[in-house]
């Protein structure tokens, strides 16, 4: 069985709780280099989670037809430089967070593209115009490094036909930017700007885990766009899974035991029951 499949085996019920109206967010974490894209994006001949997802997500609801009718809807945008650019436009159009005007107290980003899929061929081809637009350039580490985080954004919206309940599960897949070491990366210039920014918002994600474990009552979500962003699926009553990459290489070994110990501290994370979202606004316990 190939690491694809199985490392899917432990995503898949998660994949499946995002119809159910869960708040899902599924990271995947690592020194630069070490196949964090691969692992999200995969390659034709062996797909990565995000294909997976999708595909187990369509296969679900085409199991379901019967009980319950679903909608799907897709965005997608990187965050470069502490910007947030929508990877789904033309041109990676510059967006940022803002609180929606609603009245619900719930963030949103105006002007993101958000688009209906209908079926796993149809986002095969959203994915790939996201991959077309993400910025990459060559570092001493890897040859084509994403110097941004990557967020695939999928909201569920199921009805069910039998009582007219309605859920909103979200499934957040994350390719983080890769941690790195400026003077093993060569990075100067912009390069030196990116990985500054980078780190940052590692940090900022560390924090957030640091805070949820401690189960403190302030989590600092707004310290980067990125926590900012994911703070409705990343807090307590959701769910939370982290891919780590580490390098199989001896002069590697520094980051691979801090990726491991960041691990570690997100394995002690405890979010509690997870909370099933109802349009009622009422939520139900596992
Ligand atoms: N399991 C794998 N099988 C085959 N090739 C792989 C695997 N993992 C990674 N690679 C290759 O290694 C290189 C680096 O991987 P990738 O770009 O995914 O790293 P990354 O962690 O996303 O890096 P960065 O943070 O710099 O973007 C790529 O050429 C990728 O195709």
């Amino acid at each position: 069985m190939s690491a694809e499949i199985m490392v899917f085996q432990e995503i898949g019920p998660l994949v499946t709780s995002c119809i159910d109206g869960y708040h899902v967010c599924i990271f995947a974490y690592g020194q630069t280099g070490s196949g964090k894209t691969y692992t999200m994006e995969g390659s034709v001949e062996n797909p990565g989670i995000n294909q997976r997802a999708l595909k187990h997500l369509f296969n679900e609801i085409e199991e379901r037809k019967d009980m319950w009718s679903y909608t799907v809807n897709v965005s997608s945008v990187e965050i470069y430089n502490e910007l947030l650019r929508d990877l789904l436009s033309k041109d990676g159009e510059k967006l940022d967070i803002k609180i929606n005007p609603d009245g619900t107290g719930q963030l949103h980003v105006p002007g993101l593209r958000v688009t209906e899929v209908k079926g796993f061929q149809h986002i095969k081809k959203v994915l790939a115009k996201a991959r077309r637009n993400r910025i990459t350039f060559g570092t001493k580490m890897n040859q084509h490094s994403s110097r941004s985080h990557a967020l695939l954004c999928i909201t569920v919206h199921g009805t069910d036909l039998a009582n007219g309940s309605k859920t909103t599960g979200k499934l957040n897949l994350v390719d983080l930017a890769g941690s790195e070491r400026v003077w093993k990366s060569g990075a100067e210039g912009e390069r030196l700007k990116e990985a500054q920014n980078i780190n940052r918002s590692l940090l900022a994600l560390g924090d957030v885990i640091q805070a949820l474990r401690g189960n403190q009552t302030h989590i600092p979500f707004r310290n980067s766009r990125l926590t900012y962003l994911l703070q409705d699926s990343l807090g307590k009553g959701n769910k939370t899974a982290m891919v780590v990459q580490v390098s199989a290489l001896e002069t590697n070994v520094g980051e691979t035991l801090c990726s491991l110990k960041f691990a570690q501290k997100v394995c002690r994370v405890e979010l509690g029951p997870a909370a099933r979202k109802i349009e009622s606004g009422a939520a139900q316990c596992d």
